[in-house]
């Protein structure tokens, strides 16, 4: 399990600041330095001489040995670095002014004068000119005989540097990182052009991870536009890329086996961001087993799960699979604590997402503050549904790949009273009558199933697998009950054993306690999908439904939004809505993408049922090409993008790229 596994990695890593965020609140960080405050003035007070010692009245202390201060001053930071910035390898070989956040690397220079050039001396002493920046050596006023608290200190340098302007970073840091980038450039791309990063024939992977592939999800051979991606140019050249196929056309196993080149071959951190707390948890579950058997960590970030920073790990490189708020907030504490460039990959999958609301904000405001903070750091984003690709490329500096592949024919219809259509969009009107429903309905049915649900089920279950999109939950629960009062004694038979297991299973996860629904509605072999099951029924249910134990689910619209993987020979949509709102295309492309089950049906076939006053808005919906990507971070008088300005100078991004993300993005589209 994954669990225990990285409680045992944590170690000495455990990281101070437990959220990222809470730095000033912090009472363990501010408690600390009390301690080491109090450390400090009684070994100042023990190098006095007698005749100097303080007067033990005064809480303050005046050093009369400023090179001894200076030392402990450098101690103290140290000490801090230590316990705070979670910094591996030799003490010893530790510059404290290479990866202190920039507040604190004021307050070391300041503390530290002859630790730096004469160069950068002159530089800073520019800086004291301005009064805002105070320094940790300012704790120890010799002017005036009295030390001020040390606690005070940080809050007022704190407080101080949020007032000022973004200081300038020290010539000796500058030229240092830009040593550090030009070899990590080298080096770069010394590992692209040798093969030694190569660990074995599986694209640049041990044949071991080709093994699991079949293992666990039974693929044994890639699909020919799978091996082309994986070999594209721009990927060896670790280039960004979006990716764009229609549904279930095997997006998901491309983006995996990249990942695992970033964990394995370039030992590098991965950040994966999926919509849905549930996705998130489904794939963490899906790839909890290659972890074990490849050493790397699986970091749940979704829901109440997720530590900001992450915890730093010595060996072993995490692949951190994120909603895309927790995505954002690891992504804000990666920058926070310098520790961005430790991200060799993000992946982001449903990268139309960018266009939804709030959200879309949210997930635009992490690809940019990586795309400005790391270079290094590759992005990758997929999706069924891209129609404005250009401008996202533009946005991402990405290649872009496509292709129609899909495994299994889908075809497309609509149901209008009696009648269905099959979706063509060669048609001039884009419906072509089909057939028409033969099911007996009494005039007591009609009235109860008016939309011939139970005729349209029943055409394929209990052989052949059905699901029935609902535009709300109470809806799912209540069209899986109808469906089932109206079915006859025979689907109860069908698998009765293995219904009666699972009805037993979920009695038992629930400590006795069981969903009266599913309790009717399982023994006919149905059962509803929504965000009201936990996540140990929506196991169980998924499972027997992909095993044929259950022939129909009743679902939410977050079933069709990728990892759960559960495709059906037919599947229904009860109406063109999600909640109250018509369905966008994405979402109606996303539904109707479940049908068809590789290697089992022969094609795959989606019915949305519609009545009269919706036909124009559905012949609009299933003909016009995907909505486009537009940036939202404008709406609402400009706030998202207020916000991410002042997130940017939170995190001391440099400002001249906020200026270049302001001209852009006035244009309306993505940045
Ligand atoms: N090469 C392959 N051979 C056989 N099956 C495959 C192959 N690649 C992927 N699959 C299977 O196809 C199904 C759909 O794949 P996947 O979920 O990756 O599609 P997708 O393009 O990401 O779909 P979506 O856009 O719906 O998320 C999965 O069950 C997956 O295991």
């Amino acid at each position: 399990m994954q669990g225990p596994r990285q409680e045992q990695d944590c170690g000495s890593d455990d990281d101070l600041f437990g959220e990222y965020d809470s730095f000033a609140e912090d009472p363990s960080l501010l408690a600390q330095m009390d301690c080491l405050e109090e450390k400090c003035i009684q070994e100042a007070a023990s190098t006095l001489p007698l005749s100097q010692s303080p007067d033990p009245s005064n809480k303050f202390m005046t050093p009369l040995n400023p090179s001894k201060s200076t030392v402990r001053d450098k101690e103290l930071l140290n000490h801090l670095k230590r316990n705070a910035l979670l910094t591996e390898g030799n003490p010893d070989s530790w510059d404290l002014s290479d990866d202190l956040p920039c507040s604190q690397l004021l307050c070391y220079e300041d503390a530290n004068p002859k630790s730096v050039t004469e160069q950068n001396l002159n530089e800073r002493s520019s800086d004291k000119a301005n009064p805002v920046y105070t320094s940790i050596a300012s704790y120890i006023n010799a002017k005036d005989g009295k030390t001020k608290s040390l606690r005070d200190s940080l809050k007022n340098t704190l407080a101080g540097n949020a007032k000022a302007h973004t200081p300038h970073i020290s010539r000796t840091r500058q030229i240092k990182e830009t040593i550090i980038m030009e070899e990590l450039d080298v080096a770069q791309k010394t590992l692209e052009m040798s093969s030694e990063i190569d660990l074995g024939p599986f694209y640049g992977l041990p044949s071991k991870v080709a093994e699991l592939i079949e293992h666990y999800r039974g693929i044994k051979k890639l699909y020919d536009w799978q091996h082309t991606c994986l070999t594209l140019e721009s990927l060896r050249q670790r280039k960004n890329l979006i990716y764009s196929l229609p549904t279930s056309g095997g997006k998901t196993l491309v983006a995996e086996i990249v990942i695992l080149q970033e964990l394995l071959c370039r030992k590098r951190d991965v950040l994966m961001i999926l919509p849905y707390v549930a996705i998130v948890q489904e794939k963490v579950r899906g790839l909890s087993s290659f972890g074990v058997d490849l050493e790397f960590l699986i970091e749940e970030y979704a829901g109440s799960k997720g530590r900001f920073p992450p915890i730093k790990r010595r060996t072993k490189k995490s692949l951190y699979i994120a909603t895309i708020e927790k995505g954002h907030s690891l992504v804000n504490s990666l920058i926070e604590t310098e520790r961005i460039s430790d991200l060799g990959l993000v992946v982001v999958d449903e990268l139309h997402m960018l266009s939804e609301g709030s959200r879309g904000a949210i997930l635009e405001m992490t690809l940019a503050k990586i795309l400005y903070t790391s270079e290094s750091t590759q992005i990758i984003g997929m999706s069924a549904t891209l129609n404005n690709v250009g401008e996202l490329q533009q946005f991402l500096k990405a290649e872009f790949y496509t292709d129609n592949f899909r495994p299994v024919e889908l075809k497309e219809f609509v149901k209008l009273r009696d009648s269905i259509y099959e979706v063509d969009n060669k048609s001039e009107n884009n419906f072509t009558l089909s057939r028409l429903l033969n099911y007996k309905y009494s005039s007591n049915m009609l009235r109860i199933d008016p939309d011939h649900i139970i005729a349209l089920v029943t055409e394929v279950i209990p052989n052949q697998s059905c699901l029935v999109f609902c535009p709300t939950k109470r809806n799912c629960e209540n069209v899986a009950e109808m469906i089932c009062k109206y079915l006859n004694k025979a689907y109860l038979s069908h698998r009765e054993a293995e219904k009666k297991a699972l009805i037993d299973d979920l009695r038992n996860t629930g400590n006795g306690i069981m969903c009266s629904v599913l309790k009717r509605t399982i023994p006919f072999g149905i059962a509803y999908h929504h965000s009201g099951l936990t996540s140990d029924e929506r196991k169980l249910v998924e499972e027997a439904y992909s095993s044929g134990v259950l022939c129909l689910l009743t679902c939410t619209s977050t079933l069709a939004a990728g990892v759960v993987n559960l495709p059906a020979r037919r599947v229904i949509l009860r109406a063109p809505y999600v909640a109250k709102d018509f369905l966008k295309r994405a979402q109606y492309k996303q539904m109707i993408g479940r049908a068809g089950r590789a290697g089992i049906d022969s094609a795959g076939e989606s019915i949305l049922i519609l009545q009269e006053k919706e036909k124009e808005m559905a012949r609009e919906l299933v003909s016009k090409p995907p909505e486009n990507c537009f940036s939202n971070l404008m709406h609402d008088c400009g706030k998202g993008f207020q916000s991410l300005l002042l997130s940017l100078i939170g995190l001391k991004v440099h400002i001249e790229n906020a200026y270049t993300l302001h001209i852009t993005i006035d244009s309306g589209t993505l940045l």
